[in-house]
């Protein structure tokens, strides 16, 4: 018989974009090998989730660092909903209603602030525009931005504005995010040769210059309710293409973000819930 451990976990959700913390707070390395993460993330046969996170020691001058493992095994920079879910569960564990963390993550510091209204606001710092850091070996034009550019996926003709958070994300807009086949195009973006380390997709319908509504496909975990990075990314994009204003609610599956690219700073701030969902211990084989 295989060895098994119990792992303590919280189980905590943003817009249904759900994720299983886990306390690393006394190890630098993960507890959980990207396999065993996978299995958790099982809907049938684990807990269940989009991924795991790891809550890990800071070092220098950071609070914490963060480290999370997609549901399929890939290990992403970054995560929007996750950095939200990772600051209320460590206000949580410190007995605060109301903190402010550096986090180190894999893209650089973030600062999620969760607040006591319960809505956690995150500075997630300047977006990378420049195309080949995407990564995306799609054209771009002078400013080296990949702005509306045409793609072939599944025999159509799509424009791909691409944005990093940390994470690549190619913003495509849309007419109508309901009329889409995301099952069949999603996964085509993902592993479309354009984009070396894989992408994740957001699909925008603008529905006036403070308000967009979107669908995604995520790299390492498929359709998911709501994507932090992404919505990010694609206010961004928005702007870039002269869709939208720097200040937009951005309508997911799961419900609405507030998102800013502030001009002052260059940065991106998104503002959204955060909440815990149920505890246990999870049976690790
Ligand atoms: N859901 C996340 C993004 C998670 C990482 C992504 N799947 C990737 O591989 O880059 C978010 O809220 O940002």
């Amino acid at each position: 018989m295989s060895a098994t451990k119990l792992v303590p976990f919280s189980k905590y959700q943003g817009l249904g974009n759900d994720f299983i913390l886990v306390d690393n707070r006394e190890e630098t390395e993960p507890m959980l090998t990207a396999e065993e993460s996978a299995s958790l993330c099982d809907r049938r046969y684990g807990i269940g989730g989009d991924g795991v996170i790891f809550a890990l020691p800071g070092s220098d001058e950071m609070d914490y660092s963060m480290r999370i493992i997609n549901s399929d095994g890939s290990e992403p920079e970054m995560c929007g909903n996750g950095i939200r879910c990772m600051a209320r569960f460590l206000a949580d564990l410190e007995g605060k209603k109301k903190a402010e963390y550096k986090i180190h993550t894999l893209a650089g510091t973030i600062i999620p602030m969760a607040r006591e209204d319960g809505l956690v606001t995150v500075d997630m710092g300047p977006p990378e525009l420049n195309g080949p850091k995407v990564p995306s070996t799609l054209p771009t034009n002078d400013d080296g931005v990949v702005l509306k550019e045409p793609i072939k996926v599944d025999g159509k003709d799509w424009e791909v504005t691409c944005v990093s958070m940390g994470n690549p994300h190619a913003v495509v807009f849309v007419p109508d995010v309901d009329a889409l086949d995301l099952p069949t195009i999603g996964p085509q973006f993902e592993t479309h040769p354009s984009f070396p380390a894989k992408i994740n997709t957001e699909f925008v319908q603008v529905l006036n210059r403070g308000h967009v509504k979107m669908v995604v496909w995520e790299r390492g975990c498929g359709i998911t309710q709501a994507c932090g990075t992404g919505a990010c990314a694609l206010v961004v994009a928005s702007v870039l293409a002269g869709l939208a204003d720097r200040k937009c609610t951005v309508t997911l599956p799961g419900g609405d973000l507030q998102i800013e690219w502030r001009e002052s700073d260059g940065k991106v701030y998104m503002t959204g819930p955060a909440e815990l969902a149920f505890q246990g211990d999870a049976v690790v084989r």
